[in-house]
């Protein structure tokens, strides 16, 4: 079954959820709707044998005020680190992973494109391709240590992974230091052993070593305890594959090329001076960057190096767009998309979805939505299916109009070792991970 509320009423086929959680379909979120929704997942005495003995927020200390903002435990001495790794369950080994090697990186691309995040129903799982990894894994400054693998002794086939990339995530006011940890898959042989949190242990360790002791991440499930709670909406840009593939659903009284007209978008984008990024862009974008996401309480600390790796366009990774003013050539707006396709599972007709996800969009001169609906006409054009964003930053203001239906999945957003006083709102995030 696909998503069963096609709350709007609108005539629009109503999306899927992406696969990116589980948690169940709800409008409005609040801050309110969120801390219940918390507490329900407690009150019904689910326990988290593994999480509440970690430094995150805990279901326990929900609503208490009393308790400050910021690190929950101080640092220790590097020299107490604790040097050697935590151990396996015997038949298994800890391996870095080299992601420079094509053949590493092989292992690690068949290992989640078999194994990583499915939606509820098991018809979508993310397929990662190697040059995305690659550009996620290696961003400045990063480290080796932190691309985790786990192999089977004796076959040496790779059956589990973890990664972290070190960031500068400001919250309020404070610049920290964190490891964005991402990429968290067992084999699905291997499910409900306890390994994840032995990973868990071993990612903290290393990034431990290298005296940083934060960590943001997101995660389809509940944990003690996520700072915001966000949901996915999908733009239609294929509507019939996504149809005939079961990720939307023809919608009450819509004929299919009712739906096809619905969603049917212009061949040339609208905006003067609308076009890709260059290398020579990188400290403008920089700069309106930087003053754009000033206004959030949780968003990354990027300068001209972050930029130029996160957002410089890269083909089938990530896809940058900015005005130029064609009398002033100041660059006043960007838009952004990364490319993370789906497998179809078990379709005869189709193997694979092609999503586009929004990622950081500034506006100071083009409205939002003629900007989105820009990004919309080129993502189309490069043959994207479909248009995924989440109501973060200032995305609610055009997610309506521009034909977006909202999913049933939600992503949770989580710090370690970093307390946040009340949940966030969506619009109060200003951060994206991948
Ligand atoms: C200072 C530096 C700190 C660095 C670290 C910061 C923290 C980083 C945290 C990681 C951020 C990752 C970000 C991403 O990559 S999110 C993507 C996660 N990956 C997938 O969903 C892929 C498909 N699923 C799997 O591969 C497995 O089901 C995974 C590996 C997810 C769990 O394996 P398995 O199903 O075989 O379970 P278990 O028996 O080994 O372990 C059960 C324990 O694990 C807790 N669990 C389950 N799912 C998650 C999850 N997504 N984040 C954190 N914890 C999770 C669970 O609540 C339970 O603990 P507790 O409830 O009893 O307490």
């Amino acid at each position: 079954m696909v998503d069963s509320n096609p709350s709007s009423g609108s005539p629009e086929d109503t999306p899927n959820p992406n696969p990116d959680g589980n948690a169940p379909s709800e409008n409005d979120l609040t801050l309110d709707s969120l801390s219940q929704k918390v507490q329900e997942s407690f009150s019904v005495g689910k326990k988290h044998k593994f999480w509440e003995t970690q430094p995150v927020g805990q279901f326990k200390d929900l609503g208490d005020n009393s308790l400050p903002e910021g690190s929950i435990e101080d640092p220790i001495l590097l020299s107490e680190v604790k040097q050697e790794p935590y151990k396996l369950p015997n038949l298994y080994e800890w391996t870095t992973c080299d992601i420079d090697s094509e053949e590493m990186c092989t292992e690690v691309y068949n290992l989640l494109t078999n194994n990583y995040v499915e939606d509820d129903e098991n018809m979508f799982r993310f397929n990662y391709s190697k040059e995305f990894l690659r550009w996620a894994l290696r961003p400045p400054g990063y480290f080796r240590s932190w691309h985790i693998g786990v192999r089977v002794i004796s076959s040496k086939k790779l059956v589990a992974f973890i990664t972290g990339v070190p960031s500068r995530i400001r919250v309020r006011n404070d610049v920290v230091i964190m490891a964005e940890i991402n990429f968290l898959c067992v084999h699905k042989k291997l499910r409900s052993k306890r390994l994840a949190p032995v990973m868990i242990k071993e990612v903290t360790r290393r990034v431990h070593l290298e005296n940083i002791w934060q960590a943001a991440y997101t995660a389809g499930v509940v944990l003690p305890t996520p700072i915001s709670t966000c949901q996915y909406w999908h733009r239609s840009l294929n509507p019939k594959k996504l149809i005939d593939v079961g990720f939307s659903r023809l919608g009450a009284r819509m004929t299919m090329s009712r739906t096809i007209k619905l969603y049917k978008l212009p061949e040339s984008t609208v905006t003067p001076g609308f076009r890709k990024m260059e290398l020579h862009d990188v400290p403008a974008v920089t700069r309106l960057l930087r003053d754009y996401l000033s206004q959030f309480v949780v968003a990354p600390d990027l300068d001209e190096n972050d930029v130029e790796h996160w957002l410089l366009p890269k083909e089938n990774v990530v896809n940058s767009y900015l005005v130029e003013s064609p009398e002033t050539h100041v660059i006043t707006d960007f838009c952004s998309f990364y490319t993370l396709p789906s497998t179809i599972l078990g379709n005869q007709n189709y193997s694979s979805l092609k999503a586009a996800y929004s990622y950081y969009n500034v506006s100071t001169k083009t409205p939002l939505l003629q900007l989105m609906n820009d990004a919309l006409i080129v993502a189309k054009r490069n043959d994207y299916d479909v248009f995924n964003a989440l109501d973060v930053m200032q995305n609610e203001s055009f997610l309506k109009e521009l034909k977006f239906g909202p999913g049933d999945g939600k992503l949770h957003y989580y710090l370690y070792n970093y307390r946040i006083r009340s949940a966030l709102r969506p619009s109060e995030l200003g951060l994206v991970l991948l």
